[in-house]
């Protein structure tokens, strides 16, 4: 089934010609709407939407490339096929499937267009040696409400078995055969003339064409139904009148079968006639996935046929509501996608869609592998990473190139001798130092300080040595430690991100060359934790040492006394409330909430907008800016301060 139509039967209406006998030429009851795109119909002013709308002019080689010739490339994969005609007396369907014997080409019907089309195609398969395939045929008609095997030694005896399992099958090998199977079939159905047909065939015929391989048994089922009468019309009397009579019942159990199976009722009255009771297997599958079927209504233009032609279109709309269910639909295309050739599958768009996955698979997977990613990426990277990786490392070699980078990032880095880029604070030490030399003793007790803190309270990312579990984190062996502190790019406790900047940073800068120092914020979490750890046990060391050295033994000191109370002197204090000023903007800058929690003054509340802030701004620069956040309403900040000793 094309697309992915959910309807279990394709419907196509088809208009007959005028009947001359009827004498004069009144206009069509049908229009075929020029918008329709050769769908839909109008008949008093309704318009009905089908598969297929074909006025009177259309040819029987375009109904048959439309409906049927796809059917015989299924039944040819292994699918069940049915295609039936249903419609008034007189309007064509025994024309359309092929079951009136005629001598012109153009006029041959779906029955031997559908044998010569499948004999042509065996034919080309046993060529090809591509399978043993054989083609059988039977031709079963039911008259009277009994079912003859019109291809048996007894055409005229009814058969026993209901639903005709034991008819007669004669195989098809030539078009000879084929020629002699429809002139036996159509000459031993019954026809008789009426009022409104000189030919009208008194009978339902089923001729099914059976496709056996090694590995399938496919049907396809050609449906000629006997056309709807009313009996007063026919002008039939005694047994023409029955056999009126019992066609109208089996199209009338066609009917309520066909409805309630669109109504979706688990009872199905398959038993109120012997057509039904035949067309049972057929029916009974025709929402399953190997099934495919065609309705041709055929009506008529007349006038005087309108409540046939209506009844006729509510057949076929009824019949439209028969659903496959979504399972099936994508079962049914899996099916075919298995069993038609692949080349013929290179253009579906299942093959377009895994071709695009593939590829974007493919994209996703070099960019894993380009970012070092990929487990393949990563034992690459650790090889060439442990080649290059000396014991015998010179820092000082200029000509120290490093795996992976470019010649102009190399001579961004800092110049040999200087492990790495001094910190802020530590270059605003410098600075100081140098540009007060008229005090030399207060810089240099500033330089002592920034000292101080730079060995035990800034720790500037180069001079980190990350431990072994660090090392691994990115799964990259680590470089020798000279390296680690020559090459900042590679230390994997920096995060992603500001490594990512600094790469940037160098691209577009040209500035000394050095990755900036950002601040310890960029660290990584568990580093930033490390460091803190590292920096709160050195300063209670420091402070020990001081206080051994300096405060009054009977003086008790804690963390949270300020140097007023260890009567420090004065340039000692002013050092102390540097240092602890750095350590706490540190702490600030770097605590995640619950180490901000943890400072005396600050609780849930103020440590998240306090860590909002701190993202906003990146980091913070002084206590001042702390202090400017509108976090301290009214004297907060006065109290924060004094718990925190951060006054003077
Ligand atoms: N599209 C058509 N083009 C040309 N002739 C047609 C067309 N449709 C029907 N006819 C002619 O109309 C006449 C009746 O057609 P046919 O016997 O196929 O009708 P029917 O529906 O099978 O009737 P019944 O149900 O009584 O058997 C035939 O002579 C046939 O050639």
């Amino acid at each position: 089934m094309e697309g992915g139509k959910l309807s279990a039967v394709r419907i196509a209406v088809r208009e007959a010609p005028y009947r001359q006998f009827l004498g004069r030429r009144e206009p069509s009851v049908v229009e075929f709407p020029p918008w329709s795109d050769g769908k839909s119909l109008v008949v008093e002013r309704n318009e009905y939407h089908f598969d297929h709308a074909y006025p009177s002019t259309v040819g029987q080689e375009v109904v048959y490339q439309d409906l049927i010739q796809p059917l015989v490339e299924r039944v040819i994969l292994g699918f069940q096929c049915t295609a039936l005609a249903y419609g008034q007396t007189g309007t064509g369907k025994s024309y359309s499937m092929g079951m009136a014997s005629t001598d012109k080409p153009e006029h041959l019907g779906v029955l031997p267009r559908v044998l010569s089309d499948i004999l042509d195609r065996v034919s080309a398969m046993k060529e090809n040696r591509t399978g043993n395939t054989q083609v059988f045929a039977s031709f079963i008609e039911i008259y009277n409400e009994k079912a003859y095997d019109l291809l048996g030694s007894e055409p005229h005896v009814p058969m026993v078995a209901a639903r005709c399992h034991r008819c007669t099958c004669l195989p098809l090998n030539r078009q000879e055969d084929l020629q002699s199977l429809l002139n036996l079939g159509t000459g031993n159905r019954r026809v008789r003339a009426t009022n409104l047909n000189a030919s009208s065939s008194r009978s339902h015929a089923v001729v099914t064409i059976h496709v056996k391989s090694s590995t399938f048994h496919s049907r396809m089922n050609i449906v000629d139904l006997a056309g709807s009468e009313g009996v007063r019309r026919t002008g039939h009397e005694g047994v023409a009148r029955q056999e009126g009579v019992n066609i109208n019942l089996g199209l009338l159990s066609i009917n309520k079968v066909v409805m309630s199976m669109a109504a979706g009722h688990t009872v199905i009255p398959y038993r109120d006639s012997v057509l039904t009771t035949v067309l049972q297997a057929y029916i009974n599958k025709i929402t399953h996935r190997t099934v495919v079927s065609y309705l041709l209504a055929c009506i008529s233009p007349h006038r005087c046929d309108l409540s046939e032609t209506l009844s006729t279109l509510r057949f076929g709309t009824s019949a439209k509501k028969l659903r496959l269910n979504p399972m099936q639909v994508a079962r049914r295309k899996n099916l075919l996608a298995a069993r038609t050739p692949s080349m013929l599958r290179v253009n579906s768009s299942t093959a377009i869609k895994r071709h695009f996955n593939q590829h974007s698979a493919n994209m996703l997977h070099r960019t894993r592998s380009e970012l070092g990613m990929t487990p393949k990426a990563k034992k690459r990277a650790r090889e060439l990473l442990k080649l290059e990786e000396p014991s015998s490392i010179d820092i000082s070699d200029s000509s120290l190139s490093f795996v992976g980078f470019q010649d102009q990032d190399q001579q961004r880095m800092p110049p040999p001798g200087q492990p790495g880029q001094p910190s802020s604070l530590h270059s605003t030490a410098v600075s100081v130092a140098e540009g007060e030399e008229d005090e030399p003793e207060q810089a240099a007790a500033m330089e002592r300080s920034a000292m101080s803190m730079s060995m035990s309270t800034i720790v500037s990312p180069i001079s980190l040595r990350p431990s072994s579990i660090q090392q691994e984190i990115s799964g990259i062996q680590a470089l020798g430690e000279s390296c680690v502190e020559q090459c900042p790019w590679s230390r994997s406790h920096v995060r992603r991100s500001a490594r990512l900047a600094n790469i940037f940073a160098v691209d577009t800068s040209d500035t000394s060359g050095a990755i900036p120092q950002s601040s310890t914020s960029n660290l990584r979490r568990s580093r930033r934790l490390a460091e803190i750890r590292e920096r709160s046990a050195s300063a209670v060391a420091r402070m020990e040492t001081s206080r051994i050295a300096t405060v009054r033994p009977q003086q008790s000191t804690t963390q949270s006394e300020g140097p007023r109370s260890r009567n420090l002197d004065p340039p000692a204090a002013e050092a102390w409330m540097v240092n602890h000023h750095r350590c706490f903007l540190d702490m600030l800058n770097n605590g995640g909430l619950r180490e901000l929690q943890k400072i005396p003054g600050i609780g849930p509340k103020t440590a998240f907008t306090l860590s909002m802030h701190r993202s906003r701004l990146g980091c913070f620069n002084d206590l001042d800016q702390v202090k400017g956040l509108p976090i301290w309403p009214g004297k907060s900040w006065d109290r924060f301060s004094q718990v925190n000793c951060l006054d003077l």
